[in-house]
């Protein structure tokens, strides 16, 4: 299986910059996490991967090359706006879906057989598409995306208005296609899931992709705080260099050490260990942790972080990019 990759991309509507030079890649087997605000450019970046929109600059590559025709009708895509024939029947529709991508009669009918009875739509084949509730459209959309054993899942907002069973079937049907080797990458404003389900995961802002790497590599990008639970930091932080108390509530403290160079084990600079040793020092210790912020923390900080000038931000190079 191969890696795509999104390289520069930029795309203007109007006075609208939508994409500022996008890059990040998706390689097989990941899940890939695409995370960012309102506007951001998920949706304009995924639409320039499928080909149904053109991008101004940068280029998309699956397995090294340009990606062409023949690579995006192996995508499994499932568009924002879903794109469903709502008087058609289900079973019937995902057969036709199925056989547009080149499979065979008996294929698609296995194929359809196949991904309704996974997804739980296996009782309203015969429903017309418009008679479903939405959740179940949308497990219908997965399937039309899923019949003709994509070599990329590109899906846009796949969980938004799944009831919690079917944002497990989802996820479950997600690993096991990526488990297969398949890359993954889907949008998603449901950060939990997101910190749950991916492996990498890559912020978009403004057109120009912020952050990209595993949640721990996030979470290294951040100053380090860690939490006390002894004797009170009033009486002992003050000594530590480096270090400052950002919360003081009886036996806990916070502590937040300034940035330094390099990290140790777990991402941490080694230079916890001065902190604790003055808080031993002044008593006896009872927790000593490593605050590890979550990905709805990370990303309010990114996205809330200072704008800097346009051209800077699509420079930054996020980790592990
Ligand atoms: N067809 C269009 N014509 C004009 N502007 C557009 C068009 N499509 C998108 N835009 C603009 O491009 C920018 C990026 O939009 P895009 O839909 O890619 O964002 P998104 O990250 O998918 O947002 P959301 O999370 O709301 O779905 C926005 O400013 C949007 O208003």
């Amino acid at each position: 299986m191969a890696t795509l990759e999104i390289d520069s991309l930029t795309k203007t509507y109007g006075d609208v910059r939508a994409l500022r030079g996008t890059s990040f890649d998706v390689r097989a087997g990941e899940i890939f996490g695409f995370v960012g605000s309102n506007g951001a450019g998920k949706t304009t970046t995924m639409r320039i991967v499928l080909g149904v929109l053109a991008a101004d600059g940068g280029e998309v590559r699956w397995d090294g090359r340009p990606i062409d025709l023949a690579a995006r009708r192996r995508i499994g895509y499932m568009p924002e706006e879903r794109g469903l024939y709502p008087r058609m029947k289900v079973g019937e529709q995902l057969v036709y879906l199925a056989r547009l991508h080149g499979l065979s009669a008996t294929e698609a009918k296995d194929a359809m057989e196949r991904w309704t009875q996974t997804l739980g739509v296996d009782a309203r084949r015969g429903d017309e598409v418009q008679k479903l509730s939405l959740g179940n459209q949308q497990r219908v959309q997965l399937a039309a995306a899923l019949t003709h054993d994509p070599e990329l899942l590109v899906l846009d907002e796949p969980f938004s208005g799944l009831d919690p069973v079917a944002v497990d079937v989802m996820s479950g049907v997600l690993r096991d296609r990526a488990d297969a080797g398949v890359p993954v990458v889907f949008s998603s404003h449901q950060l939990d899931l997101v910190e749950r389900l991916c492996d990498r995961v890559g912020i978009i802002k403004d057109g120009a992709m912020v952050e990209v790497g595993t949640i721990d590599e996030l979470r290294r990008t951040e100053t380090e705080r860690w939490v006390v639970d002894g004797p009170p930091g009033a009486s002992w932080i003050g000594a530590v260099p480096d270090a400052r108390a950002v919360r003081l509530e009886g036996s806990r403290s916070v502590v937040e050490l300034t940035p330094g160079d390099g990290t140790g084990i777990d991402g941490t600079s080694g230079r916890e260990q001065a902190v604790l040793r003055a808080a031993l020092a002044a008593g006896p210790v009872h927790e000593f942790s490593l605050v590890r912020p979550s990905l709805t923390e990370l990303y309010r900080d990114v996205v809330s972080a200072e704008d800097a000038p346009a051209d800077a931000a699509a420079e930054t190079v996020g980790v592990g990019a």
